[in-house]
């Protein structure tokens, strides 16, 4: 299988990254340091770290919107200079126009990359069926659950037939049982798909349940401090796979490393005070 990248180029490298912002008062603040990480092709990486350490800062250098203060961030081999066609997002936040029906949210991506009418039309209603809209393709996005209006989001990206997809806390703002069903269909979706995903979560059971591999990011500046395979077989329902005893212990494992990192990140929020 060919992954479409130059030679064996991982799908995203992450080399040497720093990234400083500048405050307000004219101060610097470091969020992400000397960070090296590489995602393979059509691999599913999740992303854990306390609060506040640079997660999102991370997925916003691998998207182009903004650049490392130091280091190469690289999606097949190229340098990242700005937002790509082949790379996809899906954020807490829904990226949906309001004033647009469902069918029309998601064909705007393809028609805004030139694709036909027709055959946008036709795509988004593909891929409408697949996340199960069909009989919702007139309403306007108000009309939907958050359930309904996450599904939109997955359509909408997936219709773009991303090579890189990067999610930032997509579903947290789901109840638990709408998460769990959203989970199983973004596994379904990228289980179809050659898409390479990193996706950055608070939570240490749903980086699990999705992922390959989890990232546990260091107390801010991120760094990784530590890389796990998950090695749970696939296909997978999240649900079922938490019951699971390698579940139990990766969980453990991964904690304890977490944990520590939840701790600095606290300590440091008291002694700030
Ligand atoms: N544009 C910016 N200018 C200045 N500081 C910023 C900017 N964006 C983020 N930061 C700071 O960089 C650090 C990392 O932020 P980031 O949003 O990447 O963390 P995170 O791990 O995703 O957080 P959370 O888990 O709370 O979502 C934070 O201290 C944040 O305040």
């Amino acid at each position: 299988m060919d992954s479409g990248s130059p030679g064996d180029a991982p799908a995203i490298e992450l080399r040497g990254v720093s990234k400083v912002f500048r405050t307000p008062s004219g101060g610097a603040h470091p969020a992400v340091r000397d960070l090296d990480l590489a995602v393979g092709p059509s691999e599913f990486v999740a992303v854990v770290g306390p609060t506040g350490c640079g997660k999102s800062t991370v997925l916003t250098l691998v998207s182009g919107l903004d650049e490392p203060t130091e280091g190469d961030v690289l999606i097949g081999g190229e340098p990242v200079t700005g937002i790509r066609p082949e790379v996809g997002f899906v954020f807490q936040q829904d990226a949906v126009f309001p004033w647009r029906t469902v069918l029309s949210n998601v064909m705007a991506g393809p028609r805004f990359r030139g694709v036909p009418k027709a055959r946008a039309r036709e795509r988004a209603r593909d891929w409408l069926a697949r996340v199960g809209l069909t009989a919702f393709e007139d309403r306007y996005p108000h009309q939907l659950s958050g359930g309904q209006r996450k599904r939109v989001a997955l359509a909408q990206t997936f219709v773009g037939d991303p090579r890189i997809l990067l999610m930032d806390e997509p579903f947290s703002a789901l109840d638990v049982q709408t998460r769990a069903l959203m989970s199983d269909e973004l596994l379904e979706l990228w289980g179809g798909s050659a898409a390479s995903v990193v996706f950055v979560t608070h939570d240490l059971e749903e980086a699990i349940s999705l992922a390959d591999r989890v990232v546990v990011m260091t107390a801010g500046p991120a760094t990784v401090k530590k890389i796990f395979p998950v090695g749970l077989p696939r296909p997978r329902k999240v649900e079922a796979v938490r019951l699971e005893a390698r579940f139990v212990e990766i969980h453990r494992e991964i904690w304890t490393s977490l944990g520590e990192e939840v701790r600095i990140t606290r300590e440091r929020g008291t002694h700030a005070a």
